[in-house]
């Protein structure tokens, strides 16, 4: 279809690692080394179409960065076949690079030793976006995330949130068709969090950028994505619309006790959370209702309760309870 602007078909990854054959010496290990295989991506496919905001989500390991270096062409697949705006993204890379942004987790593309203002002035130079509406931009951004009093800085010598900050305008300043974020609002505080997420949504809105974003922060995945594409072992989970995939588990209900730390957990009920002060229950409906187990919970502990609420659902307890099933929990 004319208006994907990623297509992922069959894709495979593989990769082969070298590994110690224990019952051997070391010198046999080196001379014949042995090898495993870990299967990082097992066929899969998708579609991202122009002005998606994909909440691309999994587990460690699951297999969400593998898929980001292969369609930024860093990594070749193993099988199956990839096009970013058209185009092979390990063999026409440099097609694709000015037309897309990248932040990726620790991976800087600022220059250490040099203010920070240098490093737009060099992206703006190498992207050819230096005209008078790529400052407005610029300029625009800069004001946005608040990175004025410290333009002048060496990178070097900024925190990690006035860095980040730093790098989601290296990403944005050449007004990408596609941003592919990984785990960017890692060590951000609560403040620029907010602000980086009311940017992208804001830049999906008015220039219709497509957004290809990774975190474990659900919250922040579901502040942002009309889609969720969630990969579990290198396979495709699901893929669709983000508050559908939230209605499936429309039965399940989560429920704070307080002032317990103790709670006897009984059918139908999942401890999901336990700090010093409550514990957080899942609650399957279809099981025991909401009702139920508020007349049941003084009977379920010899704590004192001090009260309990009932809680909107969110992602992180949807994939918490796929994760214990597929765990066998
Ligand atoms: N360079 C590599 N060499 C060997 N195995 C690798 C390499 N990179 C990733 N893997 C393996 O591939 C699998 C998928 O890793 P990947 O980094 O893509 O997962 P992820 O979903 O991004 O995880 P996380 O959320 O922890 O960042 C893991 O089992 C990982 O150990």
């Amino acid at each position: 279809m004319e208006n994907e602007l990623i297509t992922v078909k069959q894709v495979t990854m593989n990769y082969r690692v070298r590994e110690a054959d224990k019952s051997r010496n070391k010198l046999s290990n080196f001379l014949h080394p042995s090898y495993r295989t870990i299967n990082a991506l097992a066929n899969i496919n998708f579609q991202v179409r122009a002005g998606d905001v994909l909440g691309y989500v999994g587990e460690n390991g699951a297999g969400k960065s593998t898929t980001i270096k292969i369609l930024l062409g860093i990594l070749r697949k193993t099988s199956g076949s990839v096009t970013v705006l058209g185009h092979d993204p390990m063999a026409e890379r440099k097609k694709i690079a000015p037309r897309v942004g990248t932040l990726m987790g620790q991976k800087s593309q600022l220059w250490w030793e040099l203010p920070l203002q240098d490093s737009f002035y060099f992206l703006q130079k190498m992207y050819q976006r230096t005209d008078h509406a790529d400052q407005i931009w610029l300029a625009e951004l800069v004001e946005r995330l608040q990175v004025g009093s410290f333009l002048k800085q060496p990178v070097r010598e900024l925190s990690l949130g006035q860095r980040m900050r730093g790098e989601f305008i290296a990403a944005l300043l050449h007004q990408p068709e596609i941003v592919f974020l990984d785990e960017p609002t890692l060590g951000l505080d609560v403040a620029t969090r907010a602000a980086v997420l009311d940017l992208l949504l804001q830049i999906n809105r008015e220039k219709r950028t497509t957004i290809l974003y990774t975190s474990h922060e659900m919250a922040d995945v579901e502040k942002i994505a009309n889609r969720l594409l969630l990969l579990e072992q290198g396979q495709v989970g699901y893929d669709g619309d983000l508050d559908r995939f939230k209605d499936q588990y429309a039965a399940y209900q989560r429920v704070a006790v307080q002032g317990v730390t103790d709670l006897k957990t009984i059918p139908g009920v999942t401890i999901y959370q336990r700090n010093n002060t409550n514990i957080i229950c899942l609650l399957d409906q279809r099981l025991i209702t909401t009702t139920a187990f508020i007349q049941q919970v003084p009977l379920l502990t010899q704590q004192a309760v001090k009260g309990i609420t009932v809680l909107p659902n969110n992602l992180e307890m949807i994939l918490l309870l796929r994760a214990q099933r597929k765990g066998g929990a």
